[in-house]
């Protein structure tokens, strides 16, 4: 097993970006990813998350995962930014994960966002068991990503605490949907163990209340606000955070109105950062509605031309 190349990201914090995946003509889009690479390193983010949810991770084949970690990490390079970046590796069949952990062993990558397995809705002590498999399977920090709502099945404080001892057992994307459970794992985690909000539209309360950053797909916009937000937040300018987030708190409804990522993915086309808004089936674009409703939002010279 082989270890991180770049091991800055041991505790992720900060803002984190999912970043989109641009496709084109059905294939992975290596000018579009280069210029969102460019863009995003001069940005105020602390890492990249390739192939998780906004990513459309359970479209690309290894492949293309491979090329898209590839191309990522040069484009970065050429970029002189150090910044860390993790990889969505999910899945539901253990064996599988752990296959697949050993043989991504060598990618540039410093960590794994990995989510509960989705749909068989395993026992609390299935969940245990399959990301103490992948611990054991890899020497990378691994992030939990705890979205019911998604994967049907909700890993509980007791079950989080108990993985929280793996050494390389990170942290938590958490996407709980119940703040009273937020809370007590924020009061009763270890030291070391991050617990960083996806919740797009709850990102201000979470980072009130202490979480140790934000993994937002909404930050592909306004990313400089997002991050302006969480500062003041972590400095304790609450009146500041909530000054920002005033400015900031329709986006993630826009962004959200229908299944993600279209509409990023129709906003950064609109940007002229990526060549096609296309998406993977079973994903479609968005609606003229709400590609008008963004327009608006996004460039309200143009669309009131
Ligand atoms: O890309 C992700 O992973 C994200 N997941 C959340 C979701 O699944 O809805 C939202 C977050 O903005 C990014």
């Amino acid at each position: 097993m082989e270890t991180s190349l770049d091991a800055t990201a041991e505790q992720p914090r900060g803002l984190w970006l999912p970043l989109i995946t641009p496709f084109r003509d059905g294939e992975l889009d290596a000018a579009s990813l280069r210029r969102l690479i460019a863009h995003y390193a001069r940005a105020p983010l602390d890492g990249l998350i390739l192939g998780a949810t906004t990513g459309e991770g359970l479209t690309l084949d290894e492949a293309e995962l491979e090329r898209l970690v590839m191309l990522t990490a040069d484009a970065l390079a050429a970029s002189d930014r150090k910044l860390p970046v993790y990889l969505g590796l999910s899945g539901s069949d253990t064996r599988k994960l752990v296959k697949t952990l050993a043989r991504t062993a060598h990618w540039p990558i410093d960590g794994v966002l990995i989510a509960c397995p989705y749909y068989t809705r395993p026992s609390q002590r299935g969940l245990v068991l399959h990301f103490e498999a992948a611990a054991d399977a890899t020497a990378r920090p691994i992030l939990i990503y705890n979205i019911p709502y998604r994967t049907g099945v909700n890993l509980q404080n007791e079950a989080m605490l108990r993985l929280a001892e793996r050494a390389n057992i990170v942290g938590v994307k958490d996407c709980c949907a119940d703040p009273a459970q937020t809370a007590e794992l924020l009061r009763l985690r270890p030291p070391g163990f991050a617990v960083l909000t996806g919740e797009d539209a709850l990102a201000f309360d979470a980072l009130s209340r202490g979480c140790d950053g934000a993994i937002l797909a909404s930050a592909h916009l306004e990313t400089e606000a997002f991050a302006a937000m969480m500062h003041r937040l972590q400095a304790g300018d609450r009146l500041g955070g909530a000054t920002e987030w005033q400015r900031l708190a329709d986006l993630p409804k826009l962004l959200f109105a229908e299944p993600s990522p279209a509409p990023v993915k129709y906003a950064l086309w609109r940007r002229g950062l990526i060549d096609s808004p296309e998406v993977r089936l079973p994903m479609t674009p968005v609606s003229p509605t709400l590609a008008a409703a963004i327009d608006a939002r996004m460039l309200p010279g143009l669309s009131a031309a």
